[in-house]
């Protein structure tokens, strides 16, 4: 394993996985975040804004997207992946995953995490804290499934979709790219691509709308 990681993101969620890289055996790990002058990172250093990406690959050569952002993180992995960068994922020892899931490259998989046979998680995906993916899941690139969230078997997470802490999925629903799954919902029908939905069972809340103002 390379040793060192930097992080692009030094807010809450890249905090977390600087600390879970560590755990998993990374030696250095260093931010990169626009907002260096004011950021609390911690233990880990900010050595510079986004923009030095590029720059810093000798030094740095494995790096991971770790902004919350889902579009904006899938955004940064593929620039990681033009510039050349390896990147790693980050898997905190706690999580459990079958050996039979496949995990692609700059997912980060937090503490308590399990991942059974079959399930598939592509790039740039995030799962959170305790979160459990079932049997033959799908979780697309840059999809979040946060805290807490339970996913029975087949369901699918397109990409950029995000499904909301402490929510439950029944097994084969299909959340559609962009969506967004609203705290402590009970999915149990499929939800369309960038709609919010939230409740129990889980109903739309609202559309949102694209850059010419049009849903
Ligand atoms: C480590 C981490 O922190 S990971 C991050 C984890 N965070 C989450 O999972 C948060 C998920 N986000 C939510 O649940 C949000 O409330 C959303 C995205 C569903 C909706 O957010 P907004 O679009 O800002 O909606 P807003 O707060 O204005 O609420 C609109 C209506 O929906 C209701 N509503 C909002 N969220 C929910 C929910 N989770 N369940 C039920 N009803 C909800 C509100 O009560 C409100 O109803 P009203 O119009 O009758 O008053």
């Amino acid at each position: 394993m390379n040793r060192t990681l930097l992080v692009l993101g030094a807010g809450g969620h890249g905090r977390v996985v600087a600390d879970a890289a560590l755990v998993m055996g990374f030696e250095r790990v260093a931010f990169l975040d626009d907002r260096q002058v004011t950021v609390q990172a911690g233990l880990f250093p900010v050595l510079g804004p986004l923009a030095s990406l590029e720059s810093m690959k000798e030094e740095w050569p494995a790096a991971i997207a770790a902004v919350g952002d889902n579009r904006v993180r899938l955004a940064l992995f593929h620039r990681l992946l033009q510039a050349g960068f390896k990147t790693p994922s980050v898997l905190h020892p706690s999580a459990v995953v079958s050996r039979n899931a496949s995990v692609a490259r700059s997912v980060f998989v937090a503490a308590g995490v399990v991942v059974n046979i079959g399930a598939r998680i592509d790039d740039a995906a995030i799962l959170n804290t305790g979160a459990t993916i079932d049997h033959d899941c799908a979780i697309e690139a840059g999809a979040h499934i946060s805290p807490g969230a339970h996913l029975a078997g087949n369901v699918t997470v397109e990409q950029c979709a995000w499904v909301g802490i402490g929510s439950a999925l029944k097994n084969g629903v299909r959340i559609g790219a962009g969506a967004t799954v609203g705290a402590g919902s009970a999915v149990v029908r499929d939800v369309p691509a960038d709609i919010t939905v939230a409740g129990s069972p889980a109903r739309a809340l609202a559309k949102r709308m694209d850059d010419s103002g049009h849903c």
